[in-house]
């Protein structure tokens, strides 16, 4: 659906086996000529970062010296967007309109052979008809396209950019060549980069190249000769192990690069621009709407066949038969249904992006309202992921759980008082071993949120970032399987060591000696250890995250080697640091309306169960014995997915969940054939949003990659939004089925009105111009109209639709024919009633036929704004748009019937007011039939709580 930029093809959806096309393989087949284009980064991976820096005339440390420069530069090099110009004129597409249907083309035969026969007023009244039924359908078409594309540009690119030194938050589009950038796990590549810095670095480049295993990257040159066996000379883009490519997300590690690439200079670029030429694949139900169109076709087209021969055995006019066969071609099959529903669709998915949910996959409106089980993570989903360090624990200074350094009550007081040698260590510990950097542009730090955390709170005790005076050398970054990060640095004094901090279960595993109030190492007792679980415990429990710190000193002036996570080991405890992480305030309320409409919500998270139970209960997810209702990562390496499945439905909290544990949870749920959400903001979710049946992920602090492998995407975090988008998903489908019911009832009575006629040997009730008239209505503005009525709160009381649920359920199929059954009684009637005044058919005949037809039919589309609710209920004047298509349709049969020039067209004869009024009263029973239903339906149902909507 997407044409953005940033928006890559996704090649491992499982949830792609429903029928929707996928065809990567052929797309990277014919993207491998492309990719094999010279761009700047073949000449830039071949030469060294200083080189680099030279050419592009900028700096690896402080970017770009100025934003004049930048701005010349951009002048130079255009913005860095890519955008897909499409150069078909209007009038082209117009035109081509004409052509490409063939029915529309018997028309114009039918046209033609009119006037060749002399009979140039029908010629002319067809013509004009045809004009009109292309023109309708052409707004359509072209409504569609336009809201599709304004689809796109929901979701802006970002990037972290470093230029005259400074550091900001930006959009991507900004960038220019020699530009400065940083990347962390989880981000989106901005552009294509020479990578001057790297730490632990690997990229997914699977949306470029296919490959699925992430590519280690460095920083190196790369050396041409090994390469001499390419013939052409060009380094294939899986060996530029030094460029991070627009459009790639990175899986590990962080690291900085510069611009040499932006835009269409970039590998990205050049496939996105042949992939924009691929037309996306349909949903499902815009597929069941093919089928149904296609099967319904078939079925007119047996008809018409039969209404004709049997007109023509009968002896009537062979013209005659024959526009109004292609007329009632037109007219009964249902062209406009597929557009109907990609507009209903594309509308809907707008207004739920200004309700703050941005849907990237049309299928997902499909799926939201059948979403029976929400998986969600903690951090950052449910909680706002804005940490606050709220209590310090060392062993030595403080002893036990009881004596808590509280930095919240504590107001006014000196903490540079508290500063005992091992709480100090702990805050240096917390700022060597951390990524985050101070943007002077926002005045804040930026970077994860606990390592942020972490540097806010340094200055309460009167210290400074110490990390300008010491040399880093290696690092292991957090990653939220390892759950810790280590960095090996050398001191001032040269002294060499390795800092630790992470998920406290995980550093006192690691560590056997702890250091004590003043300075010196002990050694570390079990019953300490204890002590501190205890302590961790405790903290955890109250809601905070909890990370313990340790310090390791190393041997040797050099670094090593390789710095491997074996080697984090005998290390020294320094203490214990506890952050709050508060629920957000709208979670709770939306939490209940979930739970009553019998979701399920299963809470994953990398955090400790403790603190996971305390934000659970917080928010009112039910956990009655923590014993059954909480597993943790490890007991889930036990069990087998079997097992999991079991046990799945009393669980309600899953903690210390590695991606892997996400996805598995997630997969088994799925096997259940439970259709489930995932909520998530960070990369540790990635794998398991893009299993869901819907990922949903966080616009403003979610990670690049949990955005990329979700199908909606909450700009303003907020989780209670997905309570609006599955509302709207359940109204968009409702509206679908009441168009339907509105559509094919039309279509079915015109059809069994022509043909009832002809068998009965009466003389055809409508002539071909009136039945396009029809058509227009039908598959036109009142149609689509029904299509964006107001979503029914109530809606949410309804349970969740089961995947397997059919559009046209038994309900709506009775409901249209009795409607259908309704016109053609009425409109019959009129017609035999008006023949047999003077025994032949008049103007006035087909005129009043015709005429009780429309009328029945924006009687039938009143009926048809609610599937159960009385019109009375919903309000008359709540759908604009449907009242103004209305409206416009009874000006159009008004004119078409007092207006010369148009009762030449129709063959049409003014009516009196008398008339009109009996055509009101006769057709205004398909909605009082209606009405009767719902109140009958609503009555049977009184005692049923779950009612609101059988259809
Ligand atoms: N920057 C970090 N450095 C070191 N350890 C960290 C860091 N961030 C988190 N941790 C530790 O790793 C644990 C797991 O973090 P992880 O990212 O897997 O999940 P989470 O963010 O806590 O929860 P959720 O899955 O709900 O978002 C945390 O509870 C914390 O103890
Ligand atoms: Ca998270």
């Amino acid at each position: 659906m997407s044409a953005n930029p940033f928006d890559g093809y996704s090649n491992d959806k499982e949830k792609q086996d429903e029928g929707t096309l996928n065809n990567d393989e052929s797309i990277l087949l014919s993207t491998k000529e492309l990719l094999s284009k010279a761009t700047p980064s073949l000449e830039f991976c071949k030469v060294s970062v200083e080189e680099t820096v030279d050419r592009l005339n900028t700096s690896s440390n402080t970017g770009l010296a100025s934003a004049e420069e930048a701005s010349h530069r951009r002048k130079e090099y255009g913005p860095n967007e890519i955008s897909v110009e499409d150069d078909e004129s209007l009038w082209k597409k117009f035109l081509s309109n004409f052509i490409e249907d063939r029915l529309i083309l018997l028309l114009i035969g039918s046209a033609l052979v009119s006037a060749i026969m002399g009979n140039l007023d029908d010629a002319v009244s067809i013509t004009l008809a045809i004009i009109i039924v292309v023109s309708v359908g052409f707004v359509q078409e072209y409504r569609s396209e336009k809201s599709l594309e304004a689809l796109n540009k929901l979701v802006p690119a970002e990037c972290h950019l470093i230029r005259g030194s400074q550091e900001a938050h930006v959009l991507a589009s900004v960038l220019v060549p020699g530009d400065l950038v940083c990347f962390r796990i989880g981000d989106r590549i901005p552009a294509d980069l020479r990578i001057t810095e790297a730490f632990d670095l690997s990229i997914d480049e699977s949306n470029l190249t296919g490959e699925n295993e992430p590519v280690h990257k460095v920083t190196s040159a790369i050396n041409k000769e090994t390469f001499s066996y390419n013939t052409t000379g060009i380094i294939p883009l899986s060996d530029r192990t030094n460029i991070a490519y627009m459009g790639t997300l990175v899986k590990e590690g962080h690291g900085k690069g510069i611009v040499v690439g932006t835009s269409t200079n970039t590998s990205f670029g050049a496939v996105f621009e042949m992939m924009s030429s691929i037309e996306k694949p349909k949903t499902p139900l815009q597929l069941a709407m093919d089928k149904l169109g296609k099967d319904l076709s078939l079925f007119s087209f047996i008809v018409i066949g039969f209404i004709c021969l049997i007109g023509i055995i009968q002896g009537r006019s062979w013209l005659e038969m024959f526009q109004i066969s292609v007329s009632l071609a037109v007219a009964a099959i249902p062209e406009g249904l597929p557009i109907i529903v990609t507009v209903t669709l594309a509308l809907g998915v707008l207004r739920m992006a200004k309700r703050k949910a941005i849907v990237r996959r049309l299928p997902s409106v499909e799926t939201l309202g059948s979403v029976n089980v929400i998986c969600s993570d903690k951090t950052g989903t449910l909680t706002s992921n804005h940490m606050t360090v709220c209590k310090i624990w060392c062993l030595g200074s403080m002893t036990n759980k009881f004596n808590v350094l509280d930095l919240q009550k504590t107001k006014g007081v000196n903490f540079k008082n508290y500063l005992t040698d091992d709480v100090r260590a702990t805050l240096n510990v917390s700022n060597i071993c951390n990524n985050a950097s101070f943007s002077v542009e926002h005045s804040k730090y930026l970077g994860n949120p606990t390592d942020v955390a972490l540097l806010e709170q340094l200055s309460k005790f009167g210290l400074e970032d110490n990390r300008p005076n010491v040399k880093k050398v290696h690092e292991i970054p957090f990653n939220s399987k390892r759950k810790f990060m280590a960095t090996e640095v050398f001191e001032q004094d040269g002294t060499h060591v390795l800092y630790v901090k992470g998920a406290f279960e995980k550093i006192l595993s690691y560590s056997n000696t702890f250091l004590n109030e003043k300075g010196k190492t002990e050694k570390l007792t079990e019953a300490q250890k204890a002590n501190i679980t205890e302590c961790a415990d405790s903290l955890a429990s109250e809601g905070l995250r909890t990370l313990a710190f340790a310090k390791l000193q190393l041997k040797g002036t050099e670094p090593v080697a390789k710095l491997t996570e074996d080697m984090v080991t005998d290390l020294t405890f320094t203490g214990l640091i506890g952050m709050s992480d508060p629920p957000r305030p709208t979670v709770k309320p939306a939490m209940e309306q979930l739970l009553q409409g019998g979701v399920h919500i299963i809470m994953i998270t990398g955090d400790s169960e403790s603190t996971a139970v305390n934000i659970a209960r917080q928010i009112g997810i039910p956990v009655i014995d923590p014993k059954l209702s909480v597993l943790n990562g490890e007991k889930l390496d036990e069990m087998s997915d079997e097992q999991l499945a079991n046990v799945i439905d009393h669980v309600s909290v899953f903690a210390r969940a590695t991606p892997e544990h996400k996805l598995n949870i997630v997969r088994a749920l799925r096997q259940r054939g439970e259709v489930v959400a995932m909520t998530g903001d960070g990369v540790n979710d990635a794998p398991a949003l893009k299993l869901a049946d819907i990922g949903v992920s966080m616009g403003k602090m979610g990670t690049d990659v949990a955005k990329e492998a979700s199908d909606m995407v909450l700009t303003d975090d907020d989780f209670s939004t997905i309570l609006t988008a599955i509302e709207e998903g359940k109204g968009i489908f409702n509206n679908i089925q009441n168009f339907l019911t509105f559509q094919l009832s039309t279509s079915i009575a015109a059809l069994s009105l022509v043909a009832l006629s002809t068998l009965f040997k009466l003389p055809n009730p409508l002539n071909a111009m009136q039945i396009l008239w029809i058509n227009i209505l039908m598959d036109g503005p009142p149609a689509q109209s029904l299509g964006v009525e107001p979503v029914d709160h109530e809606v949410m009381k309804k349970p969740p639709r089961r995947r397997t649920d059919k559009i046209l359920t038994k309900q709506v199929l009775r409901r249209l024919l009795g409607t259908a059954a309704c016109i053609i009684i009425g409109t019959i009637y009129v017609f035999v009633k008006e023949m047999a005044e003077d025994g032949k058919v008049t103007p006035r005949d087909t005129t009043m036929t015709f005429t009780c037809f429309v009328f029945f039919d924006m009687f039938n589309a009143l009926a048809c704004r609610h599937s159960t609710k009385s019109i009375f209920e919903v309000g008359f004047l709540t759908n604009k748009m449907f009242n103004a298509a209305v409206g416009l349709s009874l000006l159009g049969q008004m004119c078409a019937i007092y207006i010369p020039f148009f009762q030449s067209v129709f063959k049409t004869e003014r009516l009196s007011l008398g008339d009109l009024l009996f055509l009101l009263v006769i057709s205004s029973s398909v909605f009082i039939i209606d009405e009767l239903r719902k109140y009958r339906d609503k009555k049977n149902a009184q005692n049923d709580p779950s009612y609101y909507s059988i259809v």
